[in-house]
């Protein structure tokens, strides 16, 4: 029995526009219910929430029963920590602050057993290969992972096409608050020179044959970047709605301090 199949990799070849929900509550219980509220992929953030092996693991089991697919966002891309997420079942990564092609490239690696790359043979005792019960797990274990980078800096812009080119990349994601803070627009990603670095890499990044992702919490943006041929595009973060969803709730009684909507989306 080999590896169990990918679908969010296959589905992304396909075509057909994923939309996405940022996990930032880092908790298996908040996981699982979005794991039922109907979206294509899920990104447990490593990155930006306050997570763990542990609480990546804990909801990479609350949402096995979900529809949705998991994606796994390490704060960096250090080999080390991608062996571990993915012997914890992680199959689909985000890698935040991608620059390069060589950094790219070095990610293919880290996600490969050799020969092709670097992957600690440690799978037989982890969940990744269902504890063991997989016995072909590493035969194909690498064509079932799918290697998201994200491009988030003038540097990335200007690498992009060969970033996107690198052999075993499968997915180029732009970060566009990272992005506008790097163009000396921090928090204001609206503005015009950002979002025409933007449109200009979703076309740069199609053009390689490569899916473009992006995340905005702006629906009127995030049709646009689809309508640009962008494929996975997330179109929120689990802890603003409910935030929003509770100072709406408190809003309806009076006598309370408006509460903010999250800037810089
Ligand atoms: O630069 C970006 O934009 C991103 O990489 C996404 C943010 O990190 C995301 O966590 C905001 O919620």
């Amino acid at each position: 029995m080999p590896s169990p199949t990918n679908a969010f990799k296959a589905a992304l070849r396909s075509g057909r526009p994923q939309i996405g929900l940022w996990l930032n509550m880092a908790d298996p219980y908040a996981a699982s219910l979005a794991g039922h509220a109907g979206f294509d992929w899920l990104v447990i953030d490593g990155e930006h929430g306050p997570n763990d092996l542990r609480s990546i693991l804990a909801q990479l089991q609350a949402l096995e029963a979900s529809p949705s697919a998991t994606v796994v966002r390490p704060p960096m891309g250090e080999p080390w920590m991608i062996k571990q997420l993915l012997d914890i079942g992680a199959q689909t990564l985000l890698v935040p602050m991608v620059d390069t092609p060589e950094q790219a490239e070095a990610l293919v690696k880290a996600v490969r057993y050799p020969p092709r790359g670097v992957r600690g043979m440690g799978a037989v005792v982890a969940r990744a290969s269902r504890f063991g019960t997989i016995p072909d797990y590493a035969s194909n274990a690498d064509e079932e992972i799918c290697l998201l980078v994200q491009a988030e800096s003038r540097a990335a812009l200007e690498n992009l096409s060969a970033i996107a080119a690198v052999e075993g990349i499968d997915g180029v994601f732009i970060g566009p608050a990272d992005l506008a803070a790097d163009m000396g627009y921090a928090g204001r990603f609206d503005e015009p020179e950002v979002q025409a670095a933007i449109e200009q890499a979703i076309a740069t990044i199609v053009a390689t044959g490569k899916p473009a992702g992006i995340l905005t919490f702006n629906e009127t943006l995030n049709k646009r970047y689809i309508e640009l041929g962008a494929r996975f595009v997330a179109v929120g973060a689990d802890l603003a709605e409910y935030t929003r969803a509770l100072a709406t709730l408190r809003g309806r009684y009076g006598g309370a301090e408006p509460v903010p909507a999250p800037s810089g989306y």
